[in-house]
């Protein structure tokens, strides 16, 4: 199952499993009737609870001695070498809130203001108390990850600041540096602040990252300077960020005392004429070195590190054995690929994720290239850097030195549609006719047209420059007074290329070296321009492997190497030319950059109780991981799995291999079996909850009478709002609650761990 995708990259719409794992963060407070509180806190093999420390009287006054701080890791004192008067923070998990920080600090700089960016997982959190205000602004962008949880970059600094999220007025002070003169429970009493959150409706605890962040620094004494925005992904996430944007900047200039009338200088040509001052400088080099470092240039940095631990910043480049179509006649195919990473040191858990770093397709990065002009220089080195020298990064990609087509391929998202105000900042600005002028400040301004124009037709940036050509063409304008979009600019217009979340299909302790996935490819026709295809980026690309794997004896020289899968679309080609491969074994060995995500969707570690789990479609991924993982431990207690999906003819995944695992489970226990829902075989639908419902007798025994753990992994505004709601009914008729004790029973099994989801909107 794809669990996270690139933002704008509707496209592998992944996402992201978040489980909840409330008893790890949270005590019971509502405590329901006896009978049901003993069968929660009876939990066999449950996670144990955190401890949560509170503030009480004299006990936090003796709170240890700050800890030595690494002075590379404090980001106030880098701001300040830079003479920066706005730091932004993000917490990002998919790339759109790094993106939107920075955004903001290109248009704050436009404004006259000094931003810098900071990533908090380099850097301490102890030094946010000694930024001054009335001299410093700081500005959080957070977006919420998981079932309210914080994101990965600023898991450190949440931990510290919010010890007890149930309560956020009164938990234990965190440690700060530099706290003379202020009282001792408000060490930020020093600092101005103001903060946008990006969240989602679909899920329960909106925007909660932000929102508790934001109670944590009033409570800590900082001064709010407005409320903190909100933008919600499934509204209009960029409308949101634009209209709070459009609110800060005469609040943060007057706080700081700059600019004309405080309102911001802003640099910014309402002509859009004047070129902007641009953050990165591209520079060409000669390309230096032997044959295979010229080549490493052209495939990405990724290729060559030889490094000893992966992570998020250092992806291991894993070989492909295995990978298939699981549903070569169904309407949408869905991939199985195993991944090799023997030797790579990783290590994964059953219920981890893993993620992929796409390449984005060859067309697209042609496409763009012709646009601006660069195909005869594709394989050209370039030396990217920074324009500031006080950056928090010098460097945009994993070296100065890339080449125009390997940044395109491997390191930019060249797909999502360019958003209004980077139209304006980024692209206007280097309109030299009227004609070109007109139809660009249209997108910008125009939120219909560019509603209909840019989104609609899901319009890439290279889109966007074939429309701007084609209006100059049919007005007759000449050749040199035609756009032409510098490559630095598009740097500042595109973000970075996101790693895709995947839950693993398989289990940590019987495949530890080869972790599988599972993906449905994602390709649509956009409503605004039904003629072509639009591809996500990482579905896509595992899907072009897939192909290669099941040809390798392919030459991987022929350049456009075609689909092999059943019912390709129309010019779906994929050219493997720049795949990357492992050179080192001669072997021409496809490779897929990877690192592990640890999760905290977890089977208990006691295989006597009963596990219910909802996978419908690629939802049943981790649950493939965690049948495995049953059948190791002989689980004694029943393993229940609801599969769901439109026909049993094309669309039933694994199923040979789950009907002989469940066989096998079922000689331990008789109850563990699978359950189906095929939701398109008959004259109505049948879906998942429906079956819940059918077995609510046993349902309400698994969960409640034997203290079972129950998952749900899929999608989030209905599947999982809909089986939520079949266990709300089956706790009213099975165990005769009212509506509201029922929902308590199932937010109590949430809050200990025995409801745990990984679900996407
Ligand atoms: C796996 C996953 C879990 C999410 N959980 C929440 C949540 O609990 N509350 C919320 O408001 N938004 C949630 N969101 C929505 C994200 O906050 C939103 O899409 C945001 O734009 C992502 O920003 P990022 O790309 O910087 O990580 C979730 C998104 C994903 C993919």
């Amino acid at each position: 199952m794809a669990i996270a995708s690139a933002k704008i990259d509707i496209s592998d719409i992944a996402i992201i499993t978040t489980v909840v794992m409330g008893v790890l963060t949270f005590l019971l407070r509502k405590p329901l009737s006896k009978v049901l509180l003993s069968s929660l806190t009876g939990v066999k093999g449950g996670p144990a609870s955190l401890e949560v420390k509170k503030k009480d009287g004299n006990d936090s006054k003796t709170a240890e001695a700050p800890k030595e701080l690494d002075p590379e890791r404090d980001f106030v004192k880098k701001m300040r070498e830079g003479n920066k008067n706005v730091v932004i923070i993000f917490g990002s998990q998919t790339g759109t809130a790094e993106d939107f920080a920075n955004r903001l600090a290109r248009e704050a700089h436009a404004k006259g203001l000094r931003p810098i960016v900071f990533d908090p997982e380099n850097y301490d959190y102890q030094h946010l108390s000694k930024l001054r205000k009335g001299q410093e602004v700081l500005v959080w962008i957070l977006a919420t990850t998981g079932e309210g949880e914080p994101t990965d970059n600023m898991h450190a600094w949440y931990e510290a600041m919010v010890p007890d999220p149930e309560d956020l007025e009164n938990c234990e002070v965190a440690e700060f540096a530099d706290i003379d003169g202020v009282e001792f429970d408000r060490p930020l009493a020093n600092v101005a602040y103001l903060g946008f959150g990006l969240g989602n409706t679909t899920y329960e605890q909106f925007c909660a990252h932000m929102r508790h962040i934001n109670s944590r620094m009033k409570a800590l004494g900082a001064k709010q300077l407005m409320p903190c925005g909100e933008g919600d992904d499934d509204a209009n996430l960029e409308e949101d960020f634009t209209n709070w944007k459009a609110k800060i900047w005469p609040i943060i200039c007057e706080h700081l005392q700059v600019g004309p009338s405080q309102g911001g200088a802003d640099l910014t040509n309402d002509s859009g004429s004047t070129e902007p001052e641009l953050e990165w400088q591209v520079e060409e080099v000669e390309e230096v070195g032997d044959d295979s470092a010229a080549q490493a240039l052209r495939r990405g940095e990724m290729t060559v590190k030889s490094i000893d631990v992966h992570d998020a910043k250092h992806p291991y480049m894993a070989s492909i054995p295995t990978a298939y179509d699981l549903s070569p006649t169904g309407e949408r195919h869905v991939l199985h690929l195993e991944v090799n990473i023997g030797g790579s040191g990783m290590k994964y858990r059953t219920g981890d994720h893993l993620a992929v770093w796409p390449t984005n397709r060859e067309e697209e990065v042609q496409q763009l290239l012709e646009a601006l002009s660069l195909s005869a220089k594709a394989d050209s080195a370039i030396k990217v850097t920074n324009t500031d020298p006080h950056a928090a990064s010098a460097y945009l990609f994993p070296s100065s030195t890339t080449t125009y087509g390997a940044a395109l391929r491997h390191y930019l998202d060249i797909t999502s549609p360019p958003a209004r105000d980077q139209i304006s900042m980024f692209v206007l600005p280097y309109a030299k006719s009227s004609v070109a002028r007109d139809l660009l400040t249209q997108l910008a301004e125009d939120k219909q047209a560019y509603a209909q124009g840019v989104v609609g037709k899901a319009l890439t940036l290279s889109g966007l420059l074939a429309e701007v050509r084609l209006a100059e063409q049919l007005a007759g304008v000449n050749e040199n007074e035609r756009l032409v979009l510098p490559f630095a600019a598009l740097l500042s217009l595109c973000s970075r290329l996101q790693p895709r979340y995947y839950s693993i299909s398989s289990s940590g302790t019987t495949s530890p070296e080869r972790p599988s996935i599972t993906a449905v490819v994602l390709r649509y026709q956009p409503e605004g321009d039904a003629q072509n295809w639009r591809y996500g980026v990482a579905t896509n690309y595992l899907s072009t492997i897939t192909n290669y794997v099941n040809n390798k004896h392919t030459s991987r020289s022929g350049g456009i190497y075609g689909g092999v899968m059943a019912s390709e679309p129309a010019g779906s080609a994929h050219s493997v030319t720049h795949l990357l491969f492992s050179d080192a074994e001669q072997t021409s060995q496809v490779r897929v950059p990877v690192h592990v995500r640890t999760s905290s969707f977890r089977l208990p570690a006691d295989h006597t109780v009963p596990v219910v789990m909802i996978g419908p479609g690629t939802g049943v991924a981790p649950f493939r991981g965690f049948i495995q993982e049953r059948i190791h431990q002989q689980a004694t207690g029943a393993t229940v799995l609801f599969f769901g999906a439109r026909h049993y003819e094309h669309d039933y995944l694994y199923k040979a291999e789950f009907e002989t695992q469940f066989a096998q489970l079922a000689q331990y226990n008789p109850e563990s079996a699978i359950v189906t829902a095929f939701s398109r075989d008959q004259p109505h639908k049948i879906y998942v909850q429906h079956r819940l419902r059918e077995r609510a007798d046993m349902v309400w025994k698994w969960l409640n009478d034997l203290q079972g753990y129950f998952y749900v992994c899929g999608e989030a505004r209905f599947m999982a709002r809909d089986v939520k709601d079949a266990l709300v009914q089956i706790a009213q008729s099975e165990g005769g609650l009212g509506l509201s004790d029922a929902e308590s029973w199932v937010g109590s099994l949430k809050k200990f761990g025995r409801y745990q989801e990984d679900v996407w909107a």
